[in-house]
């Protein structure tokens, strides 16, 4: 079977599996962006765009924007700092999804209960690069020999490497806390914060493009936060209602088909609306709708 042809298509790499790839599916598809693809092939033509899609572990795709291969990509901070790709490589937005924290971690049981005791021991990560880096600056902080902490990669399962007797504590990411806590770990140091990103090659071939799907992704992820909140309210308390609902701009009002009464229409961040909803009804207000927002160019 032949590959596709990419010939002047803008390259958009997208996670192939793990947690990131049905969040990545959905953005697709909410930014009206149509392929098929084909059983295990990881390029995919998109049929309404010139944009090919390609399906890359989550932890090469910043390497590959950084290098040029490819225009845009969606990968996490933490792999564009551990890539040391973030000089080439443009973050575009942040997508609101696969947050998580970079953490060294220690056995419960018997282990460090600071990042500075672990200086000069064993650690294994994922992140050897920016492990290392870390402890680079523990090891001058504490006034121990540079380069007396051990850094050893492994691809997955990090959790496992303290039990196995590989290592004295761990840098892994950590979410929920659920597989630190199964493999016996406590957290005692944060290295960074992360979330997935769009990240953009700085010389890509296709300026416009680019910024046509960022544009796109950003109204998405803009509605995910709001909710349209419509209200009935009487004339004279318009103005307080406008303090409690001032919308991004201003709220929409229309007239009313009953004297002195107008119908509010305006977005609302969503984790704020129902103390918003309290405070309308409170002082007035009726018929408090709330609509989803699926889309929006703001
Ligand atoms: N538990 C988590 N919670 C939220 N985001 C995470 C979590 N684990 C990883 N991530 C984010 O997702 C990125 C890719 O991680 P993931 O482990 O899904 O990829 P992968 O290693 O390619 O897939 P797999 O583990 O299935 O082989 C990470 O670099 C990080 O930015
Ligand atoms: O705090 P939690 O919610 O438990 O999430 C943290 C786990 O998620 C990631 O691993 P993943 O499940 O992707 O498997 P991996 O070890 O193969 O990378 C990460 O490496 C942790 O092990």
């Amino acid at each position: 079977m032949s590959m596709p042809d990419t010939t002047d298509r803008l390259i958009f790499a997208v996670p192939k599996k793990g947690r990131l790839y049905e969040k990545c599916l959905n953005l697709l598809n909410n930014i009206g962006v149509q392929f098929y693809r084909k059983p295990r092939h990881d390029i995919a033509l998109v049929s309404n765009l010139p944009v090919a899609l390609v399906f890359l572990p989550a932890a090469d795709i910043a390497k590959y924007v950084a290098e040029g291969n490819v225009d845009l990509g969606i990968t996490g901070i933490d792999i564009l700092k551990e890539s040391e790709s973030e000089n080439h490589a443009t973050q575009l937005l942040s997508l609101g999804f696969g947050k998580c924290k970079l953490q060294v971690q220690t056995p419960i049981s018997g282990g460090a209960d600071t990042a500075d005791a672990l200086v000069g021991k064993r650690i294994v990560t994922s992140f050897p690069r920016l492990a290392e880096a870390h402890f680079r600056e523990l090891e001058r902080r504490t006034g121990k020999p540079e380069g007396s902490t051990r850094i050893q990669f492994v691809s997955g399962s990090v959790e496992a490497a303290c039990g196995l007797g590989l290592a004295d504590g761990i840098v892994d990411l950590v979410e929920s806390g659920e597989t630190m806590q199964a493999a016996g770990l406590r957290a005692v140091d944060t290295i960074l914060s992360t979330e997935s990103v769009l990240i953009a090659n700085k010389k890509t071939r296709y300026p416009e493009l680019v910024e046509k799907l960022r544009a796109r992704i950003e109204g998405v992820i803009t509605a995910q936060s709001y909710v349209l909140c419509q209200y009935n309210i009487h004339r004279n308390s318009l103005l307080k209602a406008k303090t409690i609902t001032p919308g991004r701009l201003a709220p929409s009002v229309t007239m009313l088909e009953k004297p002195d009464w107008v119908g509010v229409s305006v977005m609302v961040v969503k984790s704020e609306v129902a103390d918003k909803m309290d405070e309308l009804k409170a002082m007035g207000a009726t018929d408090i709708l709330i609509l989803d927002i699926s889309n929006c160019r703001v």
